[in-house]
């Protein structure tokens, strides 16, 4: 595993490099097969790149978004990735893109996983980006640090996994571990010093692997990944 980083002196630098270099990866991809694969974080971190890569000029019908992650709410709650997603990227240019959530209406994500999985057969696989956040207990996508699933998550041969983290609100969905470690492209978006300080000791404390960070776990099987950081 290699990490390449790439730090920015503001957020608004941060954004609107990391909107051009997933832009590049998605006009890639629709050049090589063509249709492109894109898998976004929800959370606080990425309005302002959304709102950057919305606008550039690629050819958004070719291109599937979905969610790394889905907290289980409905689409129009405060809290939804997906509404998150659809107010701050799908708008102007990306418009054009085909959104797949990851929400029904089944009480608990365990029950919604079959339909969802076989809504991501309309995904190119393997996908070409995906955008991973990290949170301040070191949890990525919805892979956290003590969940009951977290261990089936990290081994399953599905694309998605339902995980119940222990302390954060609600009952999530989640790309499974193996499914974003083999995508094409994987970048971490953070800010802040102490998700960087977070992130390097992460990457560094000699634990074994049930006591490794989330961040970790995923991106020890990734051969390249590349870290997106401003203060
Ligand atoms: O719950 C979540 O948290 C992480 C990190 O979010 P942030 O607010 O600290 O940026 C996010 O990557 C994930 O998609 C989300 O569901």
């Amino acid at each position: 595993m290699s990490l390449q980083w790439h730090e920015f002196s503001n957020k608004e630098a941060l954004d609107q490099q990391l909107a051009l270099t997933i832009a590049d990866e998605l006009k890639q991809a629709i050049a090589q097969r063509g249709q492109a694969g894109l898998a976004v974080s929800g959370g606080r971190t990425p309005a302002g790149m959304f709102k950057a890569l919305r606008n550039i000029n690629l050819d958004w019908s070719r291109v599937i978004i979905t969610l790394v992650d889905e907290r289980w709410v409905q689409a129009d709650h405060a809290d939804s990735n997906e509404r998150l997603t659809r107010e701050n990227l799908l708008q102007d240019a990306a418009a054009a893109a085909t959104f797949v959530s990851l929400v029904n209406q089944a009480a608990t994500p365990h029950e919604a996983l079959a339909e969802i999985e076989a809504r991501l057969a309309s995904l190119p696989k393997p996908i070409d980006v995906v955008v991973l956040g990290m949170g301040d207990d070191g949890h990525t996508a919805s892979l956290f640090p003590n969940a009951p699933e977290l261990e089936a998550a990290c081994a399953s041969t599905q694309l998605l996994a339902a995980v119940t983290p222990p302390v954060a609100p609600h009952q999530r969905i989640t790309l499974t571990l193996p499914s974003i470690v083999c995508s094409r492209k994987v970048i971490v978006h953070i800010t802040s010093d102490s998700k960087k300080a977070l992130l390097l000791d992460a990457m560094a404390t000699d634990v074994a692997i049930s006591e490794q960070y989330p961040i970790r776990r995923v991106l020890d099987q990734v051969p390249q990944a590349d870290v997106f950081w401003a203060a």
